[in-house]
């Protein structure tokens, strides 16, 4: 069994914080706060809790949209990569990334140990998990055009959201491990929030609390 003394868990809104609580339940290692919608609230809310407790690892859970054939709805997808998609520079030829910039980087890699683990975990708890890259975006995708973009970008993506890269770069400013875990809400594309499956992804996330719970405490 893998121990973590204290791990920070942040989510963008409330429901998903909820959600998350109910799976863990009354454990002393674990704090669940709230980012904010998108990753400059996200890593300003993550640099702040940090601040507050010696934490260990910080995990960026929540709902997100998954891509087509890649993911779907009530999935549970494990981020190796974190990337912030839209952090570069667009040119007459692509998009040009802040490393190729010269300006940092807009990947962190997630704890892989971690990330592996938990994978099994979720598994083991009859969940269907997969794991690869999430991208970061400040826009959900609303159109099929920036979906197949995005997938032609990133072709190891598996899950769109708002807050994983912001999260992360708070906890890399600790050399703390990250974790990013989203539950499919809705597959992205042309923008439909009434084909947003919440009620599904957010039971979804409750489970995945349970498993953060029996790995980490
Ligand atoms: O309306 C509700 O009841 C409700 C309950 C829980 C969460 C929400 C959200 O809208 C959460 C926003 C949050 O979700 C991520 N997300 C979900 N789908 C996508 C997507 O297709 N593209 C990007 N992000 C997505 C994102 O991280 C938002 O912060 C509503």
């Amino acid at each position: 069994m893998t121990k973590v003394v204290k791990i920070l868990i942040m989510t963008a809104v409330e429901a998903e914080k909820e959600a998350v609580e109910r799976g863990i339940g009354e454990v002393q290692n674990i704090n669940v706060a709230l980012s904010g919608v998108g990753p400059a609230q996200a890593a300003a809310r993550t640099a702040f809790a940090l601040t507050k407790d010696d934490y260990d690892m910080v995990i960026s859970a929540g709902i997100a949209g998954g891509f087509k054939n890649r993911a779907e709805v009530g999935d549970v997808v494990i981020g190796e990569r974190l990337i912030a998609a839209d952090l570069g520079a667009e040119s007459s030829e692509s998009f040009l990334p802040i490393d190729e910039l010269g300006f940092g980087s807009n990947e962190i890699a997630a704890d892989a140990s971690s990330t592996q683990q938990m994978s099994a975990r979720l598994r083991e708890n009859g969940q269907k998990v997969r794991s690869g890259t999430i991208v970061t975006l400040s826009t959900v995708t609303g159109t099929e055009d920036t979906a197949a973009m995005l997938m032609q970008r990133f072709t190891d993506a598996r899950a769109e959201a708002m807050e994983g890269f912001g999260v992360a770069t708070a906890a890399a400013e600790k050399n703390l491990s990250v974790l990013e875990i989203r539950t499919i809400s809705n597959l992205i594309g042309l923008r439909n929030k009434e084909n947003w499956n919440i009620k599904e992804a957010l039971a979804t996330l409750e489970n995945t609390g349970v498993a953060i719970k029996e790995l980490f405490t």
